[in-house]
């Protein structure tokens, strides 16, 4: 069966549940916070109890891939499962692997997540452009042949990112905005809404000299624990800001285990989205 592009899922979950992402983070220490060991029982717990306490009411789950690998073969089984269940609950999964290498390797990495049989098979994956836009095309065109999305690294929510994506090209436009026009071209004609977003910081103050207006989804990391608050988000992302799906890990997480508690925090965060983007 032909899936529905991730880009026309996407924008009716976020019509429905609301624009947020929340992010599955297991940090070491907040493992201990939850009080469970620093290992993959504990990881395989951390991981269930955020899927069973946002699964059903949030838009975008994204597992951090980084925190599973470290476990080895045995956490990257918690991340299929955790995958698996979010799913079946109702939430659509954008893996964070910030995958990117040479275009022969890089189809390689793309059947690993966006191949609708592999086993960590996810809506949308992260992936760096920064071999070149045009070494990430094996998983735009696998992306596009299974229904499925990229989120590419643009204008990252970290300071250090500015030395890259900063940088100003011979034709006098900068890296990043170079990525977002590539990703404008993937996305032409679409509707509701392209599958290719860009990744760009809720961190970054003031973007009007870039043209977010990409017909894809914008994923904006950088709000609660890197400090953002969801009342940034009309002045950092202008009239683009109805394709902003803002992340949130540890500010959400921080509230765990209790899933009530967890619950909560994502009703807060989302109601303050929804407030900040409906008075944009
Ligand atoms: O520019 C980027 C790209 C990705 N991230 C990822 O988002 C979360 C943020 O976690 P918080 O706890 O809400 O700070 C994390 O997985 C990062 O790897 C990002 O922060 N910035």
């Amino acid at each position: 069966m032909i899936m529905e592009p991730f880009g026309a899922r996407l924008r009716r979950a976020m019509d429905e549940r609301g624009p947020l992402c929340v992010g599955i983070d297991p940090h070491a220490s907040l493992l201990a916070e939850w009080g469970l060991n620093d290992d993959v029982a504990g990881l395989e717990r951390f991981s269930r109890t955020v899927v069973e306490a946002t699964a059903d009411r949030v838009a975008l789950l994204k597992p951090q891939s980084a925190f599973f690998e470290r476990f080895g073969s045995r956490g990257v089984a918690v991340l299929e499962t955790t995958v698996r269940e979010a799913r079946a609950a109702g939430a659509l999964v954008v893996m964070d692997a910030k995958r990117g290498d040479i275009g022969s390797t890089m189809a390689a990495y793309a059947e690993s997540f966006l191949h609708k049989d592999a086993p960590l098979f996810s809506d949308a994956l992260t992936v760096s452009p920064y071999l070149g836009y045009g070494s990430l095309s094996p998983a735009v065109a696998l992306a596009r042949e299974s229904g499925a999305g990229l989120f590419v690294l643009a204008l990252t929510s970290n300071p250090e990112g500015r030395e890259v994506q900063h940088a100003v090209r011979a034709d006098g436009r900068d890296v990043g905005a170079t990525m977002l026009a590539h990703l404008a071209a993937e996305n032409v004609g679409e509707e509701p809404l392209g599958s290719f977003g860009a990744v760009v910081g809720a961190t970054l103050g003031d973007l009007s000299t870039y043209d977010l207006d990409i017909n894809g989804p914008l994923l904006a990391p950088g709000v609660g624990a890197q400090g953002a608050t969801p009342a940034d988000l009309p002045r950092v992302f202008g009239s683009a800001v109805r394709n902003v799906v803002p992340n949130v890990s540890r500010g959400v997480l921080r509230h765990g285990p209790d899933v009530v508690a967890l619950r909560d925090e994502v009703e807060r965060f989302a109601y303050e989205v929804r407030t900040a983007v409906s008075a944009a």
